[in-house]
């Protein structure tokens, strides 16, 4: 098995990967960018992408959204949280802060840290970087000429980079959720704790289009734990809808709101059910009667035997 990750060594999306049970043993390949990953796992050249999707303060990765969300189909098969937390590295022979005029690191991780360099290092310039890793990695080539970077502490250990200030994420306990992607394939059982992820296209703006969606979620009892509007590219104002609902596609309730959806909008498209991780909904003991399986398998037997009296 061939597992791709945003890379390079070191990058929070490989502490992730690193939590997949068996990739110790397999083969690690990282990438530049989320839209690289994917595009392996497309090709076949990887079997496996772990990228980031949501980080707790900074809300969704749109790289990963929207590349989930178009293009060749992919399939959710796990997802994994990573608590953050960040260090300031330094280039050699720079001690303290008043030295640091040029700091570089990936967006999500400087959208982290903003307040902490604003009120640290005035009148500093950001460089966006690949990765976090990425922007430490690059204080030890000679051809940059930025002063430091904003990483994981692995990494600054791993590397004996020079470490100026550690904790500089402006909220304590930020947490990253991840996904593991593959191409579509076989889904992972239900464990009575899972999440479902679809992305829907508002088929036509109408007053309540977005309302008739979730509606759709509502009605069944399905709880939603995230859900994001992302500009297609087509238009100003053409939306689509990346969400994360509480349940597996096994179930009857959420087979049922996904149907429902692809009524309403046919270009629907299933990212996948798989086993959450952290908060538990505990969705299966929180289900009203009305919604659980048995109920809708009563319900449509009822349905079924009122039509065989037709004609
Ligand atoms: O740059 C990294 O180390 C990453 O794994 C990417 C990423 C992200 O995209 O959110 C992951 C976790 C942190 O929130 C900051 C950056």
């Amino acid at each position: 098995m061939i597992y791709t990750y945003l890379g390079p060594a070191g990058t929070f999306t490989e502490a992730a990967l690193m939590q997949v049970p068996g990739v110790d043993a397999a083969e690690r390949v990282p990438s530049t960018s989320v839209n690289t990953a994917l595009e392996k796992v497309r090709s076949g050249a990887a079997d496996f992408a772990m990228v980031p999707i949501e980080n707790s303060v900074e809300g969704g990765v749109s790289a990963t959204l929207d590349a989930i969300a178009t293009g060749e189909s992919l399939q959710i098969v796990r997802e994994v949280l990573v608590p953050i937390t960040f260090v300031l590295v330094a280039r050699d022979g720079i001690d303290s802060l008043e030295q640091v005029h040029t700091v570089s690191t990936h967006g999500h991780a400087y959208a982290q840290t903003r307040h902490w360099c604003e009120a640290n290092l005035p009148g500093h310039d950001f460089l966006p970087a690949s990765s976090t890793a990425a922007g430490a990695l690059g204080l030890l080539d000679p051809e940059n000429h930025y002063d430091a970077a904003i990483c994981a502490p692995l990494v600054a250990e791993q590397n004996s980079l020079n470490i100026l200030r550690r904790g500089i994420e402006d909220t304590a306990g930020a947490v990253t959720r991840f996904v593991l992607v593959s191409k579509p394939g076989r889904i992972p059982v239900p464990t009575g704790n899972d999440k479902t992820t679809v992305v829907v296209p508002l088929p036509d703006d109408h007053p309540g289009a977005l309302m008739d969606l979730l509606d759709q979620f509502a009605a069944r009892g399905v709880n939603l734990s995230r859900i994001e509007s992302r500009p297609t590219g087509e238009a100003l104002g053409s939306y689509f809808f990346s969400v994360d609902a509480e349940g597996h596609i096994t179930e009857a309730r959420m087979a049922d709101a996904l149907a429902g959806l692809h009524r309403i909008s046919p270009g629907v498209r299933f990212l996948g059910s798989y086993p959450s991780v952290g908060r538990s909904p505990n969705a299966t003991a929180s289900v009203a009667r009305h919604n659980t399986d048995e109920a809708f398998a009563e319900a449509a037997a009822w349905v079924a035997r009122l039509k065989a009296h037709l004609g």
